[in-house]
């Protein structure tokens, strides 16, 4: 072991299922950086930092090679497990090739690392085998029992616990290599504890939140101070009827006395939302991403299409506001599939039912659409996006 050396892990191997959909939020960018760029810049310039590893989630290696552009090089990238805890064992474990005196374990989901919060940490670890941030709780705490107000929790004497967690590294090693209890420990605090070593507390910091919901990410943009702009992007599409009992319409399979006739599976509501946000980031159209001449997308699922289109937008730092979506037909009747529809263009992007709009009208029996040769769908989608 180097009695001199302190090396950082970033987890990032999570999927960020309560973000909802798109790229995992460590690879999406706030104030025009990825998340887990931040996070790993604050550790790699800390002068008490060595190097700087990194878990990364199954098939996320080259999201995190995207993230961290050419500059930013981890010591080592392990794949991660199916829990937090098993991402950073894999992650220690990949360290121990070359064991150093000290580890910080950290989220790559906190972006925002105050160099003060290293400092206290590090300096702990003179005294205990491991330090961890922690915040007072300010809020009145209660059980939460469905829609209805539990007891309350005396607060007094509870903390928030942030990360990174810094240990002893044999100590921590050690540590999760014994842990046997069936319940998942939510940080390495707890796992650290059950093998029976005392761990200080040290004061952490209100930048340092992690980013769980999507709103998270507004406030952290609003933290940075970044300036964000408000865009407006608009689609439309048009697919010709053709024989068949059913049709794709905003991912839902409608039956219907024709199908539509397409390359993909011609959903022209999905179709039109998706060149609407490639519109916001004045990136080309659907047919530039996905040409009708390209083979792999021959019955495509069209979310696929949509999902794409929303990652880049996060890419690019833009958080989606609405989407509003006019579909233009005479049958079949879209009111009945309405909610639905909102629904399942929801999960795709990620946004809660009320930020999903789906409307209808047919043409009075003038021109294509009402003369049912085909189908139309025009649509509209505002994002904010980052102040270049
Ligand atoms: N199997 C997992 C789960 C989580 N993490 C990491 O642990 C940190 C904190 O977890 P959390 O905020 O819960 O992230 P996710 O698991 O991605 O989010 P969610 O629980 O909403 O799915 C994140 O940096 C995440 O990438 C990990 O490395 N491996
Ligand atoms: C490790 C952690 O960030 C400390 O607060 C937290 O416990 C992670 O919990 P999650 O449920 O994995 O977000």
């Amino acid at each position: 072991m180097d009695e001199n050396r302190t090396v950082a892990l970033i987890v990032a191997a999570g999927n960020g299922t309560r973000m909802g959909g798109g790229i995992p939020k460590q690879y999406r960018q706030v104030g025009g950086v990825a998340v887990i760029a931040r996070a790993f810049d604050a550790l790699a310039a800390h002068s008490g930092i060595d190097a700087v590893h990194v878990v990364t989630g199954a098939g996320q290696e080259s999201l995190l090679r995207a993230a961290l552009g050419e500059g930013r090089r981890p010591a080592t990238i392990t794949p991660g497990g199916a829990t937090r805890r098993e991402s950073v064992k894999a992650g220690l474990e990949a360290i121990a090739a070359t064991p150093p005196a000290r580890v910080l374990i950290h989220d790559a989901a906190r972006p925002f690392l105050p160099a003060p919060v290293i400092d206290r940490l590090l300096a702990a670890l003179g005294e205990a085998p491991g330090a961890v941030p922690t915040l007072p709780v300010v809020d009145t705490l209660v059980r939460a029992e469905g829609g209805t107000l539990g007891d309350s929790v005396d607060r007094a004497g509870l903390a928030r616990v942030q990360t990174p967690q810094a240990f002893h590294f044999d100590t921590i090693l050690a540590a999760h290599r014994g842990w046997q209890d069936d319940a998942e420990p939510t940080d390495d605090a707890q796992v650290a504890r059950a093998a029976g070593h005392a761990i200080l507390a040290v004061p952490g910091d209100t930048m340092l939140e992690k980013l769980t919901h999507e709103a998270d990410f507004a406030a952290a943009e609003a933290r940075l101070g970044v300036a964000m702009t408000s865009r407006v992007g608009m689609g439309y599409d048009v697919h010709a009827f053709s024989d068949g009992d059913h049709i794709m319409l905003c991912g839902l399979k409608i039956p219907h006395s024709h199908a539509l006739a397409g390359h993909s599976d011609a959903d022209v509501g999905l179709h039109a939302i998706t060149d609407a946000l490639l519109g916001c980031i004045a990136d080309g159209d659907i047919g530039s991403h996905f040409p009708p001449s390209d083979a792999r997308w021959k019955g495509a699922d069209s979310g696929t299409f949509l999902q794409h289109a929303a990652s880049l937008v996060a890419a690019q730092g833009g958080i989606i506001d609405h989407v509003d979506l006019t579909i233009i037909c005479e049958a079949p009747k879209v009111g009945p599939h309405r909610d639905a529809m909102r629904a399942k263009i929801g999960e795709l992007l990620g946004l809660p039912i009320g930020r999903v709009s789906v409307k209808a009208t047919t043409t009075e029996q003038l021109g294509f659409t009402g003369r049912r040769e085909g189908m139309a769908a025009q649509a509209v989608a505002s994002v904010r996006m980052p102040i270049a």
